[in-house]
């Protein structure tokens, strides 16, 4: 999704001609009591949100009343920022697809921008597969990331305790840490330590942002996507931060006791061209083999066929976003580099199996052609 072509921001929609550009998708997710709303609240008024729409679960739990607010309907009003505010009570599709048409009706002010609270307990793969996989949402909007609310109190007992707080910051773009205010004894000091520690150990591409700090901006959240929010131009450096993964890779602690053991983050690269169907092949077999414990997966590939225009790949579980290409490499760093953060399946297992289908030597096994090409080698491995 986030592989489309750079949303143009700076024209609304309903003044474009021909297709409009894709309207960019951030998700806010976090557990339950984390300050979801207490943060979506503040966002509101922030300059960097005007023309955006924004869909909450419940919209009587957001307090709007001081934000001024017009009504159009029992579902959406304008609020004085400029941004719409919706609540989807039903079908997440329809909630989007009526929102599109309502804004290409001229019933609504047109909007730039969507972001969707999702429900504390909610599992935000779902979402993202909607947005990677229906194809009117295609066409029409593209993922830009995903923004989770972290309790500084309570995250780190929350985190022990459910999964799916866990799977939450795993894939997230960008993590914003609530009730910092709290913190305010060594203890708790020491203890938010080791909840970033553990956070940076999880998402480690994700940058940490403190709410009670300001630092929970509409910048700083926003346009965690492919594409340079200022320039425009792909930034892959940012939008993948594969170096932070792997950094972060060596580094990861290990407690059973804890759901972060079973998810790890990391990357696989090459600077060997890599062949398409040797790429379909090795992404079939991920996906059919891992598909659900595959939580996420960004990665930009040097195809052998076509290795001046670099193809984004885009996933999450066994759905994988129609792969786009880029028109040239966004800068000299020109490897094939996917980041993968997975749950319960060793890191090793899927590298093998990628440089099995890249070709590559493993330091571990004798390299193929050498094996086979050796008329010393015994008979059974020659060809
Ligand atoms: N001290 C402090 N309290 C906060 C902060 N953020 C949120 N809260 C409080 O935490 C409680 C829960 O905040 P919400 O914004 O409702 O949390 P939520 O994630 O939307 O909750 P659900 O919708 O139930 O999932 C409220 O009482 C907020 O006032 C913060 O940064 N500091």
């Amino acid at each position: 999704m986030t592989a489309d072509t750079p949303a143009d921001t700076s024209t609304p929609t309903s003044a474009r001609s021909g297709p409009p550009a894709p309207i960019p998708v951030t998700l806010l997710t976090g557990f339950l009591g984390a300050g979801k709303t207490t943060l979506l609240n503040r966002l509101l008024s922030d300059p960097g949100l005007v023309d955006t729409a924004v869909l909450i679960n419940e919209f009587g739990e957001i307090g709007l009343d001081h934000l001024l607010v017009q009504h159009f309907d029992d579902a959406t009003v304008l609020l004085s920022s400029g941004c719409l505010c919706c609540t989807v009570r039903g079908d997440l599709v329809e909630g989007l697809e009526a929102l599109l048409r309502r804004m290409d009706n001229g019933e609504i002010p047109p909007f730039r921008r969507i972001v969707i609270e999702t429900t504390g307990l909610a599992d935000p793969a779902p979402i993202l597969h909607v947005l990677m996989m229906h194809p009117y949402l295609l066409l029409r909007l593209r993922l830009d990331g995903v923004v989770t609310l972290v309790d500084a109190v309570n995250g780190m007992e929350t985190l022990d305790a459910h999964s799916e707080s866990v799977r939450q910051v795993a894939i997230s773009d960008r993590i914003a840490l609530s009730k910092t205010d709290l913190v305010d004894s060594e203890p708790r000091r020491a203890a938010l330590a080791a909840l970033r520690a553990r956070l940076a150990a999880l998402a480690p591409a994700a940058p940490v942002l403190d709410v009670a700090k300001g630092e929970a901006t509409a910048q700083a959240l926003l346009d965690a996507g492919l594409y340079d929010p200022a320039s425009k131009i792909a930034d892959v450096a940012r939008w993948l931060a594969e170096e932070k993964v792997a950094a972060a890779e060596t580094g990861i602690g290990h407690d059973p006791n804890r759901h972060d053991d079973r998810i790890r983050a990391f990357t696989l690269a090459t600077d060997a061209p890599v062949g398409a169907v040797a790429l379909d092949l090795f992404l079939e077999l991920v996906r059919g083999t891992h598909g659900s414990k595959l939580l996420r997966l960004k990665g930009i590939v040097k195809l052998m066929e076509d290795p001046e225009r670099p193809l984004v790949l885009h996933g999450v579980q066994h759905v994988l976003h129609p792969p786009s290409q880029l028109p040239a490499w966004p800068d000299e760093d020109r490897r094939t580099r996917l980041v993968m953060i997975v749950r319960d399946v060793e890191p090793a297992v899927i590298r093998r199996l990628f440089d099995a289908f890249m070709g590559l030597p493993r330091p571990d096994t004798p390299d193929p052609l050498v094996v086979h090409d050796n008329p010393l080698a015994p008979a059974t491995l020659r060809r």
